[in-house]
């Protein structure tokens, strides 16, 4: 396809009604209105009890370019029937919003704000569509990838899907973020070299047909490789592929690191224990069994439950589609916008099912936890200008369901919500993916058991402060009187 306008920017990755609302906005003088939005999802994906938070690191790069360059207002001029002034004002678009985030690799539960953007109402509306569609999909393969690394303890996890993905960035920002969430290197050589992630693999079924037969064609690669994991697999595994394997090790000896074998079909319990044996008397008991095969969660779950014995897992097509649940959810709403008068007033959207009103103003989420053990008590939604880091004692009730309720005294309550833009300049300092991880991990290790299992976990509680509540309470009362009227 002929290019006619240069690729060079992604500030029209957007939907076109973004664009609509600013120049209504423009139209009406009200661009610059100070206004405030946040992003939530409201069921867990997976039916998990918590997700991971990843994206926040592109959405950085994205919001420090974010200009109309000078083809994307060519594209509009030519497409749109917009005047030339509202094109100026589009050319002369700075980014001077706030970007409040949970960072990435936080836990994350539903019903909570996990990114906030405070600003002109123009810019808040144009970032929209970018910042849902980074999130939606980080956060869900991240989480998906958590779910795998539970089942999986501590057994080796690759990530396998590129061939697989929904496209290149699909491939590339979901083999960070399943890293973010537990795996231990990817296949995909370009994500190694753009995050400084480790890169592993085998060989293909290819390389054995190219042969005609295991022996020659593992022979060959022992030639030209000093580390080798053989796929035995592609004719009769158990008669030709583990023995063609061992007789390749044993030929080689040192000047190899024979570091397993790799199925990819079959019945993965019954060849893994057979192979376990077969290479045990062949004296290689420290020889991996790798195993790849559509696998998931659950597949890897049973196999284990069967005792297979397998040491590392090749994981693709389920994981980087997040093939049982393939997209989030996460909106972004508008809480809080500024009047004629120059006050702000709080807004919210009402929905016939009670769990899906949202909560109206600018909040922070703060994650209490005990003293005594580090073990999290339940997230506490408060406004803004709440404290409740300052305070000896909290009520936490559940926000439909009243009547659950507790008091926590000594404990510590940590703000989700982190300043990561503010007007326009980065102030984040983007910590390694390595730490990323690692700190995920460990806030992983901060929750009860009840909230991490992958099957009908218990509903971590995410309350809101006795503030919040009255404050939406008393909105949807005036919303309901100005109904009325
Ligand atoms: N012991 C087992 N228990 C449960 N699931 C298994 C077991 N062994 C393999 N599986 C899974 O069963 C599915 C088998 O896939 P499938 O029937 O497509 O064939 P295959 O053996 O992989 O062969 P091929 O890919 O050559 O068609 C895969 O998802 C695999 O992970
Ligand atoms: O099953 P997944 O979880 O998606 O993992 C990725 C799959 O990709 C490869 O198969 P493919 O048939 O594409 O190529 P191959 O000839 O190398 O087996 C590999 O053998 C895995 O089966
Ligand atoms: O390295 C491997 O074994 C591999 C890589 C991608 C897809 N399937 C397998």
């Amino acid at each position: 396809m002929e290019e006619i306008y240069h690729d060079d920017s992604l500030t029209l990755h957007t939907d076109l009604y973004q664009i609509n609302m600013m120049k209504t906005y423009w139209d009406e003088g009200i661009t610059e209105k100070h206004a405030v939005f946040e992003a939530n999802f409201r069921k867990y994906p997976f039916n998990n009890g918590y997700a991971v938070f990843a994206g926040l690191e592109r959405i950085i790069h994205y919001l420090e370019k974010l200009r109309f360059s000078k083809t994307d207002i060519q594209y509009l001029r030519e497409t749109q029937d917009y005047p030339e002034e509202f094109l100026t004002y589009l050319e002369d678009f700075r980014f001077t919003a706030t970007v409040r985030s949970a960072i990435e690799g936080e836990l994350v539960f539903a019903n909570e704000p996990i990114l906030q953007v405070e600003g002109p109402l123009a810019q808040c509306q144009l970032i929209e569509t970018a910042l849902l569609n980074i999130i939606n999909f980080q956060t869900l393969i991240a989480t998906k990838a958590a779910r795998i690394r539970y089942v999986s303890e501590d057994d080796t996890l690759m990530e396998f899907g590129s061939r697989r993905a929904q496209e290149m960035d699909a491939s590339i920002w979901g083999a960070r973020a399943a890293y973010i969430g537990g795996f231990d290197a990817t296949s995909n050589v370009r994500a190694g070299k753009m995050f400084q992630m480790p890169i592993a693999g085998t060989h293909a079924h290819s390389l054995v047909q190219v042969y005609r037969n295991d022996y020659d064609a593992f022979t060959a690669y022992a030639k030209s490789h000093k580390d080798c994991v053989f796929l035995i697999d592609t004719y009769d595994t158990l008669r030709s592929g583990v023995p063609a394997a061992i007789r390749v090790a044993n030929e080689f000896g040192d000047k190899i690191n024979f570091q397993g074998v790799r199925i990819d079909s079959g019945d993965m319990a019954y060849q893994s224990k057979k192979i376990r044996q077969q290479l045990d008397e062949a004296g290689y008991p420290n020889a991996k069994i790798y195993a790849s095969s559509d696998l998931d969660e659950m597949t890897i779950l049973n196999l284990k439950m069967q005792g297979a014995k397998i040491d590392v897992w090749g994981v693709g097509t389920k994981l980087i589609t997040a093939f049982d649940q393939p997209a989030l959810g996460a909106v972004y709403k508008l809480v809080s916008i500024e009047n004629d008068q120059g006050e702000m007033v709080d807004t919210l959207k009402i929905s016939s099912n009670a769990e899906k009103v949202s909560t109206p103003g600018r909040k922070q989420v703060w994650r209490i936890t005990r003293n005594s053990d580090g073990k999290s008590e339940g997230d506490y939604v408060a406004l803004w200008e709440e404290r409740p880091d300052q305070v000896e004692e909290l009520f936490m009730f559940h926000p439909t369901y009243t009547y659950i309720n507790k008091t926590v005294t000594d404990f510590t309550a940590r703000p989700i919500l982190q300043n990561v833009v503010v007007d326009g300049k980065i102030v984040y300092e983007l910590p390694s993916l390595e730490q990323i991880k690692a700190y995920s991990a460990d806030r992983k290790s901060a929750l009860w058991e009840e909230y991490v299992r992958i099957l009908n976990p218990e509903q971590y509680p995410v309350d809101l402060s006795q503030k919040a509540w009255d404050h939406k309470m008393n909105t949807i009362e005036k919303l309901k009187k100005n109904i009325k009227k």
